[in-house]
């Protein structure tokens, strides 16, 4: 987007190429393997939300646990601030699908989990957590377990975690997908009103197409089999944004979708293994 064409780039995917290894053996004895993403390239930039979208398999969850560190790749690099990383880090945080919060620990315990294993004083630890709980709008259930908090509530205090450790790089891997329609669309206005605040670098896998276009800066389209950049796509409506229903109906917003949508039903080119 025109707004974030001059941010540097904060992170940066080189290249980056990942097999597994199948059970077993082939026919043939030999071991096998399945090629999940080849010559995986693209930047983001300081600030911006960048999502990845791609038919189911392609690997968008694989590419973000290689971002996260939790996953080796073959070949290629991920590099923070022009620095390339291997490991999981206090620069990047996750968000999951479920929110998988301690069951036995109140939503500002969540929070401060996160906190424990810094050098902070329990006071210091305090007004982070009451920092956090009131960006993601939650200061009234501090005290509350994760099984008196709405689903959606349980997203917001797992956002408010990954933030405690204040990340330069978010990493959100179908946060809102477990959610209702509705809940999803408050808690995606509430992602761009504190990114707004927080201008946090993220990186945001969802099978939304809508969830993408309203969201991001840029959509990166993934091929399948194995998974390669088929396009990426600016998103040029400029922030704050109007509210999903009413961009809906903007048929900028229509095209772009139509085009999306197309990108994601055409086959790509197979690959040789
Ligand atoms: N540890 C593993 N060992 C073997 N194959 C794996 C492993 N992890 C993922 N795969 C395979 O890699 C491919 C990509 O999986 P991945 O979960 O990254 O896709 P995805 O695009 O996130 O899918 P979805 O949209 O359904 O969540 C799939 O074929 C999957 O079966």
């Amino acid at each position: 987007m025109a707004e974030m064409g001059e941010a540097p780039v904060k992170l940066s995917l080189k290249g980056v190429c990942k097999s597994f290894r199948l059970r077993g053996t082939g026919a043939d004895g030999q071991e096998q393997f399945i090629n999940v993403l080849r010559n995986v390239n693209f930047d983001v930039r300081q600030g911006e939300i960048v999502s990845i979208i791609g038919e189911s398999g392609c690997g968008k969850t694989t590419l973000l646990r290689i971002v996260q560190g939790l996953i080796r790749l073959d070949s290629g690099a991920i590099e923070v601030d022009g620095v390339p990383v291997k490991k999981p880090g206090r620069d990047r945080g996750f968000v999951f699908q479920q929110a998988s919060l301690l069951p036995w620990r109140t939503a500002r315990q969540n929070i401060e989990f996160g906190l424990e294993l810094q050098n902070l004083t329990r006071a210091q630890r305090a007004q982070r957590a009451n920092e956090l709980l009131a960006l993601v709008g939650l200061s009234h259930a501090a005290d509350q377990l994760p099984h008196q908090l709405s689903g959606g509530m349980q997203q917001r205090i797992g956002l408010a975690r990954a933030m405690a450790i204040n990340p330069e790089i978010l990493l959100m891997d179908e946060p809102f997908s477990a959610l209702d329609a509705q809940t999803r669309e408050v808690l995606q206005a509430e992602l761009l009103r504190i990114q707004a605040e927080t201008h946090k670098t993220t990186l945001f896998v969802t099978h939304d197409l809508d969830e993408a276009i309203y969201l991001s800066n840029r959509v990166v389209v993934l091929a399948a089999k194995p998974g390669r950049v088929k396009k990426i796509i600016d998103i040029p409506f400029r922030h704050p944004r109007p509210e999903l229903p009413e961009l809906r109906g903007d048929p900028l917003f229509q095209d772009i979708r139509a085009e999306m949508w197309e990108l994601i039903r055409t086959p790509a080119p197979a690959v040789a293994a």
